[in-house]
């Protein structure tokens, strides 16, 4: 029986605004030029994700043919096409995701442009488990890790990640696993709230957020969505009458699901892993390359490149943030909160 036609869905204006209605941005592929006008823009086209400081961080890999390295965090792709074709089909890239949904995505899209599995691997797994790849692969000769989530997964409403979109409050990088966000919010009490929204966002209403939060339960006003969430922000924030409520507005939503994304994914722990995990699968002379995306990861990363570097693990260590060019920034402002660190593995034994 053939199936009916059905129509694709209209939207209202020149642009389509909601996410399922972008199916021009949603297929870059096959609508090159819509991607590219968008890109020029400077916008990241629904359903992908543009790869940040990708010069610099080849330009500090120097990755050549022959060598094993992992990304970290696969995303889209970006970093990995990249190192790919440094590797010119020679040695081998390990890619890991949490996400099953966007890295199979991205596997298809891949491997449908040639890269086989003689030279990349995709790991659904956490990067806190770094250190099984080299049980198979021996030690590295690089590491990437572009931390923090994809333009994919905020851009997807079902994935609860942005307050600007209706959506249930989710915001698990791997929705098959763990409690989605709303859940968390169930179980904690508002000595919690306020430490998780203070200690992952340093967020300065935090007290009065959670506050907020706890008096909306004992109502048993649902806090299920999005926007049911950010209703609650919006009326804590406005009560303190700032200057600009608007932009208050929007800082504080980013600050609150900041907090929550990272106690839902368990950032700080995890992250807290693969650091330490990395001197130890290094090769000697092997290199980690490291973006971050707040200050809470950026300081993590810091501290421990400088105390591997005093421990003598690591021979050297950026001096200072690297930060994306200006152009860049300009072309992609997505880009602009992003910090690079890097490090180079001593030749020490002491922690092989
Ligand atoms: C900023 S994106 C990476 C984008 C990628 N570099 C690109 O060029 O498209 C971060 C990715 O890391 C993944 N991720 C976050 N935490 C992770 C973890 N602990 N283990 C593995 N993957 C993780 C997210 O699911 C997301 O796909």
């Amino acid at each position: 029986m053939q199936t009916p036609h059905k129509r694709r869905v209209r939207y209202k204006g020149k642009y389509p605004k909601k996410f399922e209605e972008k199916y021009k941005e949603l297929q870059p592929e096959k609508y090159k030029e819509t991607a590219e006008h968008i890109i020029q823009k400077g916008n990241t086209p629904a359903g992908t994700h543009r790869p940040i400081c990708v010069e610099e961080i080849l330009s500090f890999l120097d990755v050549k043919p022959g060598q094993i390295g992992v990304d970290a965090t696969l995303g889209y792709g970006g970093h990995t096409q990249k190192i790919l074709d440094c590797l010119k089909g020679e040695g081998h890239l390990y890619s890991l995701d949490v996400d099953p949904i966007e890295s199979e995505k991205t596997k298809k899209r891949l491997r449908d442009q040639g890269y086989g599995e003689n030279v990349w691997d995709v790991c659904l797994m956490n990067f806190a488990n770094i250190a099984e790849i080299e049980k198979k692969a021996g030690k590295l000769d690089f590491v990437l890790a572009d931390l923090g989530v994809s333009s994919m997964q905020i851009d997807d409403p079902k994935r609860g990640f942005s307050f600007r979109e209706e959506g249930p409050l989710d915001l698990r990088l791997n929705p098959q696993a763990g409690v989605p966000a709303s859940e968390r919010l169930k179980e904690m009490d508002a000595e919690e709230i306020e430490g998780m929204l203070f200690e992952n966002s340093d967020e300065p209403l935090a007290k009065e957020l959670a506050r907020a939060i706890m008096s909306a339960k004992r109502k048993k006003q649902p806090i299920e969505t999005t926007s049911q969430l950010r209703e609650i922000v919006e009326q804590v924030v406005l009560r303190t009458k700032p200057e600009n409520p608007k932009e208050a507005v929007k800082k504080t939503c980013q600050r609150v699901f900041q907090a929550l994304r990272i106690d839902v994914n368990s950032e700080f722990e995890v992250l807290d892993s693969f650091l330490e995990a990395l001197p130890h699968i290094l090769k000697p002379g092997g290199k980690a390359a490291i973006l971050t995306f707040h200050s809470g990861e950026d300081r993590m990363v810091k501290k421990s490149f400088q105390y591997y570097a005093r421990e003598g693990i690591y021979s050297d260590i950026a001096k200072d943030v690297i930060r994306p060019s200006a152009k860049e920034c300009a072309s992609n402002p997505r880009a602009r909160s992003t910090k690079f660190r890097w490090a180079v593995r001593s030749d020490v034994q002491k922690y092989e």
